[in-house]
């Protein structure tokens, strides 16, 4: 049977991004289930639940590479349920995925200037007219930022090294350079830290928090690592079968008995786990 679900009518104009009772189907199963959260700017703001939860669709919804089947989806209080994946980014909500998707045969810094192009002023690149000014700012406010990210992620030192030869946890950093080269908003975390060691963890985990701090940008992190969750976060939602069963504070969370019990199945397992 599945837990019920914490429902609620959200205010939009109380957070920076919102969803609104989110359905989302595959071939008649309801992965996400009437979810609603939403993130206040400046947070970090964790998605939690056992595999299959639906965390990742959560986010594919937000960034729209999934259709949500009904629900709507606000940013800084607008409706932005219709808008196309390019316009969502245009927003600067920017994504890094489970899996390092990057340009492998391509060199680090490659690979930033791509996240950039987003940002690319569109009317006078598309249209073809060479405005030799406008150009060169843009070029000149390209260079500083991409300088700045290699800068605050300590990635000096591979920029011109092929992203393929580099290994994972310095992938998952030029990953985070490219998102970061959108000069985002909101930045959504797919598991930035599986599959790391202690000290990549810690590293990656700094730099979330700078990137925060600095930047001043809003974070959404999906991760399984409890102690990297709860040590950053703000605040955390928790789906269990596509359904929001709590949300709250990292101690809240840590001893919600609904979340221990459907975490991991296991109590002991679940509690050491969380931390309770
Ligand atoms: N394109 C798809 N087609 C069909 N089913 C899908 C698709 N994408 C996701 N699902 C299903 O939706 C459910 C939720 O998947 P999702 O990837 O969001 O889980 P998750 O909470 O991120 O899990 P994990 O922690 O293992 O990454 C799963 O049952 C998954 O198989």
């Amino acid at each position: 049977m599945q837990p019920p679900s914490v429902s609620e009518n959200l205010n939009p104009g109380d957070y920076l991004l919102s969803v609104h009772d989110i359905f989302l189907r595959f071939g008649g199963v309801n992965v996400l289930a009437g979810v609603s959260t939403g993130v206040r700017e400046g947070e970090i703001f964790a998605i939690i639940g056992p595999n299959g939860a639906g965390k990742t669709c959560m986010l594919n919804c937000i960034n729209r590479f999934y259709h949500p089947s009904s629900g709507k989806i606000f940013f800084e209080g607008r409706d932005i349920s219709r808008f196309k994946a390019h316009d969502i980014a245009a927003l600067g909500i920017a994504r890094t995925f489970q899996n390092v998707e990057l340009f492998k045969g391509m060199t680090v810094i490659d690979n930033i200037k791509l996240g950039r192009h987003v940002h690319l002023d569109t009317g006078l690149f598309s249209a073809g007219i060479y405005f030799g000014s406008a150009r060169k700012t843009e070029l000149a406010l390209r260079k500083e930022i991409e300088e700045s990210i290699i800068d605050l992620l300590e990635i000096e030192h591979i920029r011109k090294k092929k992203v393929g030869t580099l290994p994972y946890g310095l992938q998952k950093r030029v990953e985070l350079a490219r998102a970061l080269a959108m000069k985002p908003r909101v930045l959504l975390l797919d598991e930035p830290v599986t599959g790391m060691n202690l000290e990549e963890t810690e590293d990656i985990t700094r730099f979330i928090l700078d990137i925060h701090e600095e930047w001043g940008v809003t974070v959404i992190l999906i991760e399984h690592d409890m102690g990297v969750v709860m040590d950053i976060s703000d605040r955390i939602c928790v789906l269990d079968f596509g359904i929001k069963i709590a949300e709250g504070e990292p101690e809240e969370i840590r001893h919600n008995e609904q979340v221990i019990s459907a975490y991991l199945g296991e109590k002991d397992l679940a509690y050491s786990r969380l931390g309770a």
